[in-house]
């Protein structure tokens, strides 16, 4: 966890264009002042989602997370249909209806909008509430409308508890990393929609550039701390990530000996 903050934090001072918010298909890239960074909110949704409120460089608590993340999605996914592969079933997801599987306001309520208690009749009111009324067997049902309708409650979750633990807090940024998310646009929407929803405006989600790459980032970032005690013959170790022309870079060099020197160097594309 100390390695995914350090990545994070690493990524927001080092990188210009690194967060971004995503609102009706348009990305967005926000100004991170470096001093005025912490604190904020880190979500990381891996295979489950870890809340993570930092407060400076390796000053962190876990102060929340959920069960219902990006293993939920594959794992589900996987049981629900015939796809083998994460890609898979996100590919499958972006040409869904889910509309088809989830139970809306207006089909409890005549097609109406619920406004008394601000609700529309295209809200959602029981993620695939539908297949309790309908006598369909899920074979009867697109895999990609259950696929669509899995990954719009899984994200639209964790951006209700994302804000939810940000609120608690009283936080103003909400940071949202791991391999779920994938830059993939359907994806960001909802959280971004949960987010405006229950904040009421109030806040919004922002997402990591290199969402993916927290823990190894952090990993290589802290490399120098560590004794190298299993390999005797590295003495001297030091990594010293930059970014240039956009693009990440890492050097990791160790020093053998009096002698020698290994350099290793790592650029994103
Ligand atoms: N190509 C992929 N293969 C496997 N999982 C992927 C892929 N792309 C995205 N994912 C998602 O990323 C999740 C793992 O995220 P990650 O940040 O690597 O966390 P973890 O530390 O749990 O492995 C998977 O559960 C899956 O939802
Ligand atoms: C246990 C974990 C920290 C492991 O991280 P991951 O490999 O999923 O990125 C994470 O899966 C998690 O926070 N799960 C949610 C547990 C909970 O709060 O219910």
């Amino acid at each position: 966890m100390e390695c995914l903050v350090n990545g994070a934090n690493f990524l927001l001072k080092t990188v210009q264009q690194e967060a971004f918010t995503y609102t009706d298909g348009r990305k967005e890239f926000v100004q991170i002042d470096h001093n005025d960074l912490f604190p904020y909110l880190l979500v990381n949704i891996g295979s489950g989602v870890s809340m993570i409120k930092v407060d400076g460089d390796r000053k962190f608590e876990r102060v929340s997370g959920t069960s219902v993340g990006g293993g939920t999605f594959w794992g589900m996914g996987r049981l629900l249909t015939k796809c083998k592969s994460f890609d898979e079933l996100l590919e499958l997801s972006h040409q869904g209806n889910n509309r088809v599987v989830d139970m809306l306001v207006g089909d409890i309520y005549g097609g109406l909008d619920y406004s008394k208690i601000g609700l529309a009749s295209t809200a959602i009111a029981s993620s695939f509430g539908k297949a309790i009324s309908e006598d369909k067997e899920l074979e009867e049902y697109k895999p990609e409308d259950v696929t669509r309708s899995l990954l719009r409650m899984i994200s639209n979750n964790i951006g209700q508890i994302s804000y939810l633990n940000a609120l608690r807090y009283g936080l103003k940024r909400i940071f949202f990393g791991g391999f779920f998310i994938r830059g993939h646009t359907y994806t960001m929407d909802t959280i971004s929609v949960a987010v405006n929803f229950w904040s009421k405006g109030e806040a919004r989600a922002m997402f990591l550039s290199h969402e993916g790459f927290l823990g190894a980032l952090g990993a290589f970032t802290g490399y120098e701390k560590h004794d190298l005690e299993a390999d005797q013959s590295v003495q001297r170790c030091s990594a010293k990530p930059s970014c240039i022309d956009g693009k990440l870079c890492g050097t990791l060099s160790s020093h053998l000996n009096e002698d020698e020197n290994m350099e290793c160097r790592i650029c994103t594309s």
